[in-house]
């Protein structure tokens, strides 16, 4: 047990004395940093006198002092005497400047701030009198109180009313500060008076409209104005309003010029781009017949057969009438014999058709009467001028047959010695009736002996131009026919 050196080293050799009373802790002082006494309140007679730090000491002095560089926040730089409005610098702390309790520092700043920005000022002194009460902003009031801006400033801060009083070092005169901060910022004027809005005639019904409208004059007093001179009274109606303000609605939402002219001008191409593509059709076309219409087509056939004529020679004239239900191919049969071409599209025939052929001293007008039932009404009337009639038959339309034979029968039951030539036409067509069927369906055995009767197998299609279905063997037929009436 001797050997436990920590316990033979760790004991003491005399006795302990007892450890004092302690002092009872003193509670914190608000104005710690400048009264060591402790208190909770200092008397103004404690206030420790202040005195000016060394760069305001040079400035008041009247030396000309640069500032060191900046560093840190929260103060002011001192004054440079060629550039006042240089020296503020709020938030920012010159080095040594602004040293609490320093009334120099105060009133250079206040000074150069009153000069510079009279509300930098009132912030200025605001600050200093709340956070440092130690020092006395009335000192430097007497350089800015002169600017009525500055005195109003202040007002908005007002430091404490417990400020002590010290001798100004700048020897500026006191000023109580009940005269530097007042009360309350005095209101401003009140404003003059405005002329009474003008009241409005009551409204009355518009005499034709009926809405309410309010009567109001044109041109003006003097009697002139664009609307006519002496002006008068007019009537806007409600409605006016509503489209006044539809106007200003599509205005507010109306494109940009910028676009609007983009859109003129791509119209403009567009118009112009149309009528170059339009004539330039119109002349590379002129020639065909995609670009020339039926009428004139039957123009220039007619034109044609005149210039051929033998000048002098008397030409006999013989009528050929072609009819027929619609779509059985008249009008292709037409255009096939006249022209040796074939029109892939062939509009109906709403009236007639007329062609004229001249063949070896003959010339025949070929007349094509619309088949739709509400032209067949006038089959009958082209009878009596006619010298052959030539009768198209669709060979496929099948469900038509009776009709066309009953239309057929009919017409010749008025005329029976007129020269018949039924065509069986579309022969081309795989499902087409034999001219031997036809016979039969259109009952043509019991004509037999009554007239000249032909029945031809006919296609009007480019494939038929050299077969036994050509069209052409008709033209040689009526040549024969009119030959011999
Ligand atoms: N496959 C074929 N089609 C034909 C033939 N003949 C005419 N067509 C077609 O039949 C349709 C009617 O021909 P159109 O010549 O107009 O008949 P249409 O008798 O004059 O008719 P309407 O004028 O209405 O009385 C057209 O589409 C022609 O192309 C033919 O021989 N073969
Ligand atoms: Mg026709």
């Amino acid at each position: 047990v001797g050997e436990t050196r920590g316990c033979s080293i760790m004991s003491p050799t005399a006795p302990m004395s007892p450890m004092p009373p302690m002092p009872p802790m003193s509670p914190p002082s608000p104005h710690r940093l400048h009264s060591p006494a402790v208190g909770a309140a200092l008397p103004p007679a404690a206030i420790p006198r202040p005195t000016l730090c060394h760069l305001c000491q040079q400035h008041l002095s009247g030396r000309v002092h640069v500032p060191p560089p900046l560093s840190g926040v929260g103060g002011l730089l001192p004054p440079h005497r060629s550039h006042p409005k240089a020296g503020i610098r709020l938030g920012m702390r010159p080095h040594g400047c602004l040293q609490l309790g320093c009334p120099g520092a105060m009133a250079c700043c206040v000074f150069l701030v009153g000069r510079s920005s009279p509300r930098a000022a009132g912030t200025v002194l605001g600050n200093m009198g709340t956070a440092h009460q130690a020092a006395r902003p009335a000192v430097g009031l007497g350089a800015a109180r002169n600017s009525p801006n500055i005195s109003h400033t202040i007002a908005s801060h007002p430091p404490s009313p417990n400020l002590p009083i010290s001798p100004c070092p700048l020897h500026l005169p006191a000023i109580p500060p009940s005269s530097l901060f007042p009360p309350s910022i005095p209101p401003p004027p009140p404003h003059p008076p405005r002329d009474p809005l003008p009241t409005l005639p009551a409204p009355s019904t518009h005499p034709t409209s009926g809405l309410p409208s309010f009567p109001f004059k044109l041109g003006g007093d003097a009697g002139g104005g664009r609307h006519g001179r002496g002006g008068g009274v007019a009537h806007l109606a409600g409605c006016r309003a509503g489209r006044l303000h539809i106007w200003a609605a599509r205005r507010r939402m109306a494109p940009p010029r910028a676009l609007r002219d983009l859109t003129l001008a791509l119209g403009a191409a567009v118009v112009a781009l149309g009528s170059l593509l339009f004539i330039a059709w119109k002349l590379y076309f002129r020639d065909t017949e995609l670009g020339a219409s039926w009428d004139s087509w039957w123009e220039r056939e007619v034109k044609e057969l005149r210039d051929r004529a033998p000048p002098g020679s008397t030409v006999e004239w013989k009528q050929v009438l072609v009819l027929g239900l619609d779509g059985a191919g008249k009008s292709s049969v037409l255009h096939y014999i006249c022209s040796q071409t074939v029109r892939k599209r062939i509009p109906p025939t709403l009236g007639f058709n007329s062609a004229q052929l001249q063949v070896e001293g003959l010339e025949m007008d070929l007349l094509e009467v619309g088949g739709s039932q509400n032209l067949r009404a006038y089959w009958s009337h082209y009878l009596s001028g006619a010298h052959v009639l030539v009768f198209v038959v669709d060979s496929v339309d099948r469900e038509r047959l009776l009709t066309a034979r009953q239309e057929l029968h009919a017409l010749l039951a008025q005329e029976p010695r007129l020269p018949l030539v039924v065509l069986a036409n579309k022969q081309d067509k795989s499902d087409a009736l034999s001219t031997e069927e036809l016979r039969e369906e259109l009952a043509l055995q019991a004509l037999d002996g009554q007239r000249e009767l032909f029945l031809l197998p006919t296609s009007a299609t480019w494939a038929s131009l050299s077969t036994a279905t050509s069209v052409l063997h008709l033209r040689s037929l009526l040549v024969s026919l009119l030959s011999q009436s």
